[in-house]
């Protein structure tokens, strides 16, 4: 095998061209084969093989840069770095990140997970290299998806602004998760569709090939200033920026072509490469958006299966049937249509439904335009992604009390996916918000139930709720809730454990026939149930608060400033996840280590004088 000579990417340099296309092989093949057993990016990395092996060809990395927009296209870049022999760990408890991260390799330039970041980070880079003097190439790839964010579009202002020397590589696959949304992808789509476009490109190359380099430069300068003086429509010479292409993505020589002509190029290029999700394995072309990111499956017989009815699919259930009987009700998502359950309710209210692209920050204001406008907007959007929309939430919706309801998935612990989607900080930055309300459902009766009552409510209210399984609802029921009170399930003589959202589970397995001990089903955050709380402290129970997020300013942080402000004492062990980031691998196992799983809330018990009772 050509991959068992290659151990860094200066191996790439001496391989020949059928080498490097019999390499390219051999990296699909290893790709679907770890895939099969892991899971994982599967049609996003199948699509960047032959860009991955043309970069490595044509820089020098770790000299030089090459960063990766959202990490998840990678894979064939960790096996030419150095990491063929641990790729089978990939997103394994102890394993290597699904996503470039820098502690992992000096050839992951930059730590990422969220979209879009690319651009601004190559950017501050060759800055920092201008600035010290130094000499090396810095490469962005960005997909077509995380170049619909906001943060990309800004940064190919101020790319262009700085004319500094930068390469991004555009890897348009019409695809996000999703199909691509917005007017960019709509032009990428006609133009390159435009069969003259394609066949003058086709000829024009051939010929030029034919003649030398030095005419290329010469003819792509000519190119640069007609375009220039007809005011191309091409949105890239308004940023200032070096358009080429569109070029075949799976075309290795082509490719490896293109960058030796335009690496030496000063100022900020970008290179357009058109690529398919999922190259080179049938199922994965078929369906870029069920095998985006496929649990494990047979490479040899790959099939989808089913991942069990989650929390996301009964929220889609719910909203796909309110929205049947409310013509107001409408519903945003930023690009997470399939993650977030929504493909049925796309289809049910199609003129209802809003795809913003990966833009948590638009999809927040759009929200609340319309809410000031008349609708009922759903935000639904991952809690880790809600990070974008920290000060649109604050500025455009709190403020004014504007009736957004957040249908906040993810949140919590995530597994696989690791550090950046790990949805462990929104109660913390939402609970400081005024005019915000928050609250957990328990289960899919308790989620029907708030966000009927949310959207009737008519304010700023966030439904948080895990990556999780969940019992399925029968189709119109729908539940009452008493709206800021919280649910006793099981009374105790001495002590509580009130667990907010996910960790219910954990706190009705350590009181189990342990009559000393009650539990409490915190549904409310935000309003906080005072009354119940009250009656605990002034009652002498000792108290447990438990939940899966950052301990720092959690829910529990949330129950002691209440006491202090009831001016009421009681014993409180808060119990939530530790001051440090947490990687992928074993839920269950991450729950342990933070202290907020069922022998974790024992112990704390047993620290406040009540250890588990023995089964009787
Ligand atoms: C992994 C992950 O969380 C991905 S990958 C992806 C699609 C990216 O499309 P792109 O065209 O850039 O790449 P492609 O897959 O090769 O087509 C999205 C929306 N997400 C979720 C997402 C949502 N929002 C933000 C801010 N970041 C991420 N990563
Ligand atoms: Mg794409």
């Amino acid at each position: 095998m050509i991959l068992d000579t290659v151990n860094s990417p200066q191996d790439l340099k001496t391989l020949t061209q059928s080498e490097l296309l019999e390499l390219v092989g051999e990296l699909r093949s290893e790709i679907i084969r770890v895939c099969a057993q892991n899971g994982g990016h599967l049609a996003s990395s199948l699509g960047a093989v032959e860009l991955i092996v043309a970069l490595h060809r044509v820089f020098d990395s770790p000299r030089d840069r090459i960063l990766f927009d959202v990490g998840h296209q990678a894979y064939a870049h960790k096996i030419l770095t150095g990491r063929k022999e641990v790729f089978h760990t990939i997103r394994q408890e102890g394993g290597i990140s699904g996503f470039t991260k820098v502690s992992e390799s000096e050839h992951d330039a930059i730590t990422v997970g969220h979209a879009s970041t690319s651009l601004a980070n190559a950017l501050g880079m060759a800055i920092a290299r201008d600035t010290l003097g130094q000499d090396y190439h810095v490469v962005a790839v960005i997909g077509d998806g995380a170049f619909t964010g906001g943060m990309a579009l800004a940064a190919m202002n101020v790319i262009g602004g700085q004319k500094r020397k930068l390469l991004t590589i555009l890897n348009d696959n019409e695809m996000s998760i999703s199909e691509n949304v917005g007017a960019l992808n709509r032009y990428f789509k006609e133009y390159q569709t435009r069969k003259w476009v394609q066949d003058t490109q086709k000829w024009g190359k051939q010929v030029l090939e034919g003649i030398s380099p030095k005419l290329f430069n010469l003819v792509d300068r000519a190119k640069e200033a007609a375009k220039l003086m007809l005011h191309q429509e091409n949105p890239f010479y308004a940023w200032g920026i070096r358009y080429v292409g569109p070029v075949d993505g799976h075309d290795l020589p082509g490719l490896i072509h293109i960058l030796e002509q335009i690496k030496e190029l000063d100022g900020p290029t970008l290179l357009h490469i058109v690529t398919q999700k999922g190259k080179g394995y049938g199922v994965a072309e078929e369906d870029p958006i069920y095998w985006h990111g496929p649990p494990g499956f047979n490479p040899d017989k790959p099939e989808k299966v089913s991942k069990g009815y989650s929390w996301s699919a009964a929220f889609g259930d719910a909203i796909t049937e309110l929205a049947s009987s409310d013509p107001k009700i409408f519903v945003i998502t930023p690009a997470m249509r399939e993650g977030s359950g929504l493909v049925r309710y796309s289809q049910t209210h199609p003129e209802r439904y809003l795809d913003t692209g990966i833009a948590e920050d638009v999809a927040a204001t759009v929200a609340a335009g319309m809410g000031l406008r008349g609708l009922k907007p759903v935000l639904a959007i991952y809690s880790t992604f809600m990070q974008r929309a920290y000060d649109q939430i604050i500025h455009d919706i709190a403020i004014e009390k504007v009736p957004v309801v957040f249908a906040v998935d993810r949140a919590g612990i995530v597994g696989g996916d690791g550090a950046t989607h790990n949805g462990v900080f929104d109660i913390a930055y939402l609970r400081t918000v005024p005019n915000l309300q928050i609250a957990a459902p328990k289960d899919a009766y308790e989620l029907r139930a708030m966000l009927k009552k949310a959207l009737e409510l008519q304010a700023p209210i966030a439904l948080r709720y895990p990556r999780d399984s969940v019992e399925k609802v029968p189709e119109g029921t729908w539940p009452s809730i008493e709206w800021g009170r919280w649910e006793i399930l099981k009374e105790g003589r001495k002590a509580y454990i009130l667990s907010f959202g996910k960790t219910l589970k954990y706190a009705l397995e350590a009181a189990l026939d342990n009559p000393e001990v009650g539990v409490i089903n915190a549904r409310f955050l935000k309003p906080l149930d005072q009354e119940m709380l009250a009656q605990l402290a002034q009652g002498g129970y000792k108290l447990v608060t438990v939940e899966d997020h950052q301990r720092m300013g959690g829910f529990g942080s949330a129950v002691l400033e209440s006491l202090s402000g009831l001016g009421l004492q009681a014993e409180v062990r808060v119990l939530g996840l530790q001051d440090v980031f947490y990687d992928h691998g074993s839920i269950a196992r991450m729950h342990a280590e933070a202290g907020i799983d069922a022998a974790s809330i024992r112990a704390a018990l047993a620290e406040l004088g009540l250890p588990a009772q023995m089964a009787l």
